[in-house]
């Protein structure tokens, strides 16, 4: 049997780690075996875990180039979850096309573009051969609507790749975003 490819994506704060991690739990009351992935990169929350916004935690291997994955994969594993996949390499594609011909079935959370609108090339790839992409919106932090699509940066500071949170960045939605940037 093959395995299937999910893909959990969206702006930050929508609910993409909560939804990942809920995946793992099903998984793991049907007794099947989970991995859970994270980027080395992003350490905001602990070194060896994957956190929600919430605090909500599970353990996790931290990798920094995506072909890591397979020195923790055996006969044994029913399921792998990489969250962050914005921040790994587009080698990632063919590695989660290995895993699900192995019958394991792969499941990604992670940004869809940065706070400058550009699509992160690893999340478009795996949108691209994803059997089911579940696309999360955030509580627009300007207006309140359950509506935000875009993360905008607060800070003038720091890079495309810059990791933080709340100090950095806030979900807004398209409306909102056009009034923030004037357009
Ligand atoms: N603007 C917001 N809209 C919705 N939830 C928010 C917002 N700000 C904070 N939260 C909290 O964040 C939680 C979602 O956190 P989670 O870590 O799952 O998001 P995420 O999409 O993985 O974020 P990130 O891309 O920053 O990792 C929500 O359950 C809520 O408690
Ligand atoms: C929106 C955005 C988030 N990030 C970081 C902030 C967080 O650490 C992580 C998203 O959870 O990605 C960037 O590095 N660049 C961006 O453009
Ligand atoms: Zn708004």
């Amino acid at each position: 049997m093959v395995g299937k490819i999910t893909v959990i994506t969206g702006p930050m704060y929508s609910g993409k780690t909560t939804e990942l991690l809920s995946f793992v739990e099903i998984y793991n009351i049907g007794k099947k075996k989970t991995i859970v992935f994270k980027p080395s990169l992003d350490d905001r929350y602990g070194i060896d875990t994957v956190a929600t916004h919430t605090g909500f935690q599970v353990k996790a291997h931290r990798i920094s180039k995506s072909d890591e994955i397979f020195d923790y994969i055996n006969e044994d594993v029913d399921a792998v979850f990489i969250d962050e996949v914005q921040f790994l390499d587009v080698q990632l594609i063919d590695i989660v096309k290995k895993l699900v011909f192995k019958g394991i079935d792969v499941f990604c959370a992670g940004l869809d573009i940065s706070y400058l609108e550009n699509p992160f090339e690893t999340t478009a790839k795996l949108l691209a051969i994803a059997d089911e992409v579940i696309k999360k919106k955030a509580v627009c932090e300007k207006c309140g609507e359950h509506r935000a699509t875009y993360s905008y940066k607060i800070v003038p500071n720091g890079g495309e790749i810059d990791i933080g949170g709340k100090d950095k960045y806030i979900a807004v939605c398209r409306e909102c975003l056009r009034e923030l940037k004037n357009l």
